[in-house]
């Protein structure tokens, strides 16, 4: 049953409380058994009945005990056809992708302090030079 393909249309007629499919990293997931239990509540769940929550899934940092429920209401995977919705916020088919973003940004800032750095030291020697030239 878990091999089962699904398209984006089929998934989108599954959006009921009793019958509740979610997709996330494009695998197809039957949640109304879980509706009741979801620490989220059940709101968030209905929100993205029938459709892709991918990002709004990753974007809670759900936990690995999480994604062991979701293996347990796994019903298929995910056929895409052209003019479908792109998948959602995953590049390389990892959990979290945010983490690319404040590397660059980690980069830049140990390029900013290496400049300053270089600047101040040649700044030092350049008034070392003029002193001994006194
Ligand atoms: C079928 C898919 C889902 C499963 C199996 C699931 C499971 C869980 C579990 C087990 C927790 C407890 C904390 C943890 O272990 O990480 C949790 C918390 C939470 N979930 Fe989900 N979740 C699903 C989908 C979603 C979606 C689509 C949203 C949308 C925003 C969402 C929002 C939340 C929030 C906000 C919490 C935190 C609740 C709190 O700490 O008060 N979940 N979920």
């Amino acid at each position: 049953m878990a091999d089962k393909e699904y398209t984006y249309s089929d998934v989108s007629e599954h959006a009921t409380k009793k019958d509740l499919f979610v997709v996330i990293h494009d695998k197809v997931y039957n949640a109304s058994s879980f509706i009741d239990e979801h620490p989220g509540g059940e709101e968030v769940l209905l929100d993205v009945g029938g459709q892709d929550a991918t990002e709004a899934f990753e974007d809670v940092g759900h936990s690995d005990e999480a994604r062991e429920i979701l293996d347990g209401l796994l019903v298929g995977k995910l056929k895409r056809k052209e003019g479908d919705p792109k998948p959602k916020t995953y590049e390389s088919g990892g959990s979290t992708v945010t983490t690319s973003d404040s590397a660059s940004m980690g980069i830049g800032v140990y390029a900013i302090i290496l400049i300053g750095g270089v600047l101040a030291f040649g700044a030092y020697k350049y008034l070392q030079s003029q002193q001994e030239s006194q």
